[in-house]
């Protein structure tokens, strides 16, 4: 897959190189969950039908980071994690449209003269409530219209499982409330977030479960604090283990931003300065505050054992 960051206006040079008949999905897709995913194979089987490659359009940062519209609360898939998604999905060109206050002035109108048509979509795969333009005025019959002779639309339908549709602000609420099962089934996988290995307080190994202490790479979607059995990719390998997320209380009060901290089974390297992703399987319990340090090492344990039982 290659990846194409366009601003607007598009350059003539851009549209040489890159304008082709096209078949492309148009979207925020941010957590690329089931929902999202139908609209890509659509978009996708359309194309090697059609005998064109198949291409993504998706704005960035969130129009919701930009527009401060208050209910922006970080990213299921930041950019990178999208990419490898999307690139696993059989995308042929994924378009980054830089999306700013001046990007989101553009009309439906001039989105499809100065970016659609030179571009030469044939086909735009979007979702049954996908919006765009100035607002959100534009709508999939807007597409329609405007796109004309030139470009055909295809709308995909809501994707539901047990009868409920599958939405990213649903999968926000789950992460926030530890329902990671319900997260992992709308997502198609579990929730993941990748961050640095940085240094902590040195006070892991002291009390026998040493952890990496993450800095995130980017501004994920913040899981409920607490504790959750984990597989981490560190290096090439899986590693199961045991996350916290959290302040740490029971050593700390005030402390606004949680730390992501795993420990590893059966592990013992150092890791610092390394990148790890941590995929989020079980919510076990939640973060609380021990009134001795002992209380706190023998609940760890018990955290390790379940998680162990959890992963299998
Ligand atoms: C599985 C697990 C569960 C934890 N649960 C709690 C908790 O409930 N309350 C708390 O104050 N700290 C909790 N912690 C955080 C520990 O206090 C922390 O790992 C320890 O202080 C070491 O921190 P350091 O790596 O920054 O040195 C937990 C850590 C792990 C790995
Ligand atoms: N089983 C393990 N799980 C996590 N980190 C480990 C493990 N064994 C060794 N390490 C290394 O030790 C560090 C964690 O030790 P710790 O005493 O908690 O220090 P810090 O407070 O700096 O995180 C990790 O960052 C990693 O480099």
């Amino acid at each position: 897959m290659i990846t194409v960051s366009l601003s607007y206006p598009l350059s003539d040079e851009l549209l040489q190189q890159w304008g082709r008949p096209q078949v492309t999905a148009i979207g925020q897709f941010d957590g690329l969950h089931l929902g999202h995913a139908s609209v890509i194979h659509q978009a996708v089987s359309l194309a090697r039908e059609q005998k064109v490659s198949a291409s993504v359009m998706t704005f960035h940062p969130h129009p919701k980071e930009v527009m401060k519209k208050g209910d922006y609360e970080g990213y299921l898939t930041p950019l990178a994690d999208k990419q490898a998604i999307l690139a696993d999905m059989g995308v042929d060109v994924l378009y980054i449209m830089s999306f700013n206050e001046d990007f989101s002035k553009v009309s439906p109108e001039a989105f499809m003269t100065d970016v659609l048509l030179p571009l030469q979509i044939q086909t735009a795969v979007v979702g049954f409530d996908f919006r765009f333009g100035y607002r959100g005025a534009g709508h999939e019959d807007t597409l329609r219209k405007l796109g004309g002779e030139q470009m055909a639309v295809h709308t995909v339908p809501p994707f539901e499982l047990d009868g409920e549709k599958v939405s990213s602000s649903d999968i926000r609420r789950a992460l926030q409330t530890g329902d990671l099962t319900q997260a992992s089934r709308w997502l198609g996988r579990p929730y993941r977030i990748r961050g640095t290995v940085m240094d902590g307080e040195k006070r892991g190994r002291t009390i026998g479960f040493p952890t990496a202490n993450l800095k995130l790479d980017d501004t994920y979607v913040i899981p409920v604090k607490g504790v959750y059995a984990v597989r981490a990719l560190v290096g090439n390998h899986w590693i199961s283990g045991v996350m916290n997320v959290g302040v740490k209380p029971t050593f700390h009060e005030g402390v606004l931003n949680p730390s992501f901290e795993v420990h590893l089974f059966d592990f013992n390297q150092q890791i610092y300065g390394e990148s790890v992703v941590v995929e989020l399987h079980h919510y076990i319990r939640p973060e609380r505050k021990f009134s001795s340090v002992d209380e706190l090492i023998s609940q760890i344990g018990n955290d390790a054992q379940t998680a162990k039982k959890l992963l299998g």
